[in-house]
């Protein structure tokens, strides 16, 4: 309530004036009543408070500022709503651990009734031998029954914190799978990887934990409260007057908790980035001597990571100061008017006695209750950053009435244009070109003309652009881009190679690939001699991105995957690059060999690659300048293919 009054604007003055003097007078009325003993003025002095809220709350005048405090409070809760699929599915696995929860708490609270109990037959002078046995018999049952039924809801809480976790984590790697390129360059990896994981840790605690505590420290609560009210409902009362103040308490430290929450996260997503970005091109910084330098900017981004980790502890470390503060008000009026209501005969020492264990055993429910603020505090913060990623949605729909593609037949571009999302210029216009089955083309150009672009249209990798791109006579988007993907065999311009076996990695292409079907792969990438020279041939692990392998060996391997897969469409990124010419021409030679049924889509800056093709069609600024074959394509005076083809035979003349 004080720290309410302080930060208050001055237009609220009156109002908050108003209402603390209500408070003290309230309170003064208490002790007044309570001295002469008049239960009635107890009793409606007591509750005044709460009215006055309770009053306030659905008054129409209700000011903006407890709006905007309930709408917090109900913002902290819905994450319980956005998580009520988890909770109705575990629905009786939660309704067992809370009646085991409640046996065990139950039973947690007989142990102060006994204790009292036998100190009023201490001073009494009734206490017998069999009422000393049975009460210690009963007192064992009570621990060991009470510690079973501890087990077993502690143990559902554990297991639905982990199968929650288990279940989060796949839905978002679900979801991110299922998004374009839009969503990838919008997102840096260090920050999905944060969300992926510490995000989805804070959920798992608010919805389990922090269940949990809800649970355990309300329901202990009302158990306590209720045997209080039983034993002295006047004093029970009074003593709870302390606790009007705790929701002013905490929307304070929540309104800052949730900046600095924000804050932290973002710190952090920023630091795996950079860690992420130093660890793959560590061999870059290496080669360039600027470990130095890239050791400052991975220091700076800890710094500030450590700088907002603590503000945001510091912080919440005050909650548990705040509640032990009013535990211990509650504690001294409790343990003062017991003592007076001891000397006035309206109470035994053992009830007070068992009284006082009561209010001791006040402070965990408020404990945990503050605990219970700040974790579903950082579970509210994570879903905001969880739920962007699940907001996010694809271009790319799957049609409501897909056509069946049995196999791709042909495929068409026409006057086929495209735009970057956010670039603001089209890199692909007018673009016109056809391939059928069985045929190769070739597509070249200069650097950054468009040549990759084309082929993530066909992969379906961005929303279609305008014209249109056929399939078997049919526009593209009539297909399930499932579909689409599973016809194409591609091999990217950078070679993805995974932490696993060689083999494992070709495995890929097609999963249930028999050895010989691996093995001819292999053959028709020109991979085999390589193979022999592995340390474990094709059982080799290929190391974090390849590291164990050279440049043409990824390469290979990445064709070897594609063409284990033998799909209706085999696109080549630039696949060629990275091997010597008499390599190159081995594998073009399978392909034209083995794959010639196959729809074969060639881009390359080696003209060589593409000069067997049935058609070559040259790229300049996202359009189609020249198309033929390679004699055709010869036969354009000073046209780009004649001279790049030119040159590039001149320079390989040079190093013969
Ligand atoms: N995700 C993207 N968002 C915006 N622009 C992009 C994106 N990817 C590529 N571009 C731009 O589109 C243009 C064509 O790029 P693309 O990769 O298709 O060229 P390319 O012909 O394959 O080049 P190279 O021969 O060097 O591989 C370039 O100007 C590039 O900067």
């Amino acid at each position: 309530m004080i720290m309410a009054f302080k930060h208050i604007d001055a237009f609220f003055v009156p109002y908050y004036c108003f209402r603390s003097l209500c408070e003290y007078i309230c309170f003064g009325y208490s002790c007044v009543a309570f001295a002469h003993n008049y239960s009635f003025f107890i009793l409606f002095t007591s509750n005044i408070c709460p009215v006055y809220y309770l009053i306030r709350i659905y008054n129409k005048s209700i000011l903006s500022r407890e709006k905007v405090f309930l709408k917090r409070g109900f913002h902290m809760f819905r994450i319980f709503g956005q998580l009520g699929w988890f909770i109705r599915e575990m629905k009786w696995r939660y309704v067992l651990a809370f009646s085991t929860l409640f046996v065990s708490d139950v039973f947690s609270l007989l142990v102060p009734w006994i204790t009292g109990f036998m100190i009023d037959q201490m001073t009494m002078h009734t206490l017998t031998f069999d009422i000393l046995l049975y009460v210690a018999i009963g007192m064992i049952i009570i621990i060991v029954v009470g510690y079973f039924f501890s087990v077993i809801w502690n143990f559902i809480f554990i297991h639905n914190a982990n199968l929650l976790e288990f279940k989060l984590r796949r839905r978002f790697f679900n979801h991110i799978i299922s998004l374009d390129g839009k969503f990838f360059k919008k997102y840096l990896t260090g920050d999905l990887m944060s969300r992926a994981t510490e995000d989805i840790q804070a959920m798992n605690e608010a919805i389990d934990f922090g269940l949990f505590m809800l649970a355990e420290a309300s329901l202990y609560l009302v158990l306590l409260l209720g045997c209080m009210l039983v034993i002295n409902w006047q004093l029970t009362l009074i003593i709870l007057i302390p606790v009007v103040i705790v929701p002013f308490v905490v929307y304070r430290l929540e309104v800052l908790a949730e900046k600095y929450y924000e804050e932290r996260q973002q710190a952090t997503s920023r630091l795996s980035n950079s860690v992420l970005e130093s660890i793959v091109g560590i061999r870059v910084v290496r080669a360039y001597a600027q470990e130095q330098a890239d050791m400052a900017k991975l220091n700076a981004g800890a710094e500030t990571a450590y700088h907002a980790n603590n503000k945001f502890n510091k912080l919440i470390s005050l909650y548990g100061p705040v509640f032990t503060i009013i535990f211990a008000i509650i504690l001294t009026i409790a343990f003062t008017l017991g003592i007076i209501n001891v000397f006035q005969g309206n109470m035994t020492p053992g009830i007070l006695v068992t009284y006082l264990v009561y209010v001791r055993m006040l402070e965990w429910p408020l404990f945990a209750l503050g605990a219970f603020a700040n974790i579903l505090q950082r579970g509210s913060g994570s879903y905001t950053r969880l739920d962007a990623v699940y907001n996010e949605t694809s271009d790319i729909h799957e049609p409501v009435a897909p056509l069946a593609l049995p196999a791709i037949e042909s495929i068409s571009f026409k006057h086929y244009a495209f735009e970057y999302p956010r670039a603001h210029q089209l890199t692909l216009q007018d673009l016109s070109f056809e391939i059928g089955r069985g045929q190769t083309l070739g597509i070249v150009g200069t650097t950054g003309a468009g040549k990759t672009t084309i082929l993530r249209q066909l992969l379906l990798q961005y929303k279609v652009g305008n014209g249109g791109i056929q399939i078997n006579g049919h526009d593209i988007t009539e297909f399930s881009p499932y579909d689409v993907r599973r016809h194409i065999s591609y091999v990217p311009q950078e070679h993805i190679v995974f932490s696993k076996t060689v083999y494992q990695n070709i495995l890929l292409g097609k999963p249930n690939a028999t050895e010989a079907e691996v093995m001819q792969a292999i053959e028709h990438a020109d991979f085999t001699k390589d193979i022999g020279t592995l340390s474990h041939g094709l059982e080799t692990i290929t190391g974090e991105s390849g590291v164990m392998l050279s440049g043409g060996q990824k390469q290979r391997l990445s064709l070897a995957r594609a063409f284990v897969r033998d799909a209706d469409v085999l696109i080549l990124d630039d696949s060629l690059s990275a091997v010597d010419g008499k390599t190159e021409k081995n594998i073009i030679s399978n392909i034209m060999e083995y794959y010639n049924d196959t729809i074969k889509i060639i881009v390359a800056h080696r003209l060589s690659a593409v000069q067997h093709a049935d058609k070559i069609v040259v790229i300049s600024d996202g359009t189609v300048v020249e198309t033929g074959t390679h004699d055709e394509l010869m036969r354009i005076p000073n046209g780009w293919y004649h001279t790049q083809f030119t040159e590039q035979n001149t320079m390989d003349v040079d190093q013969d």
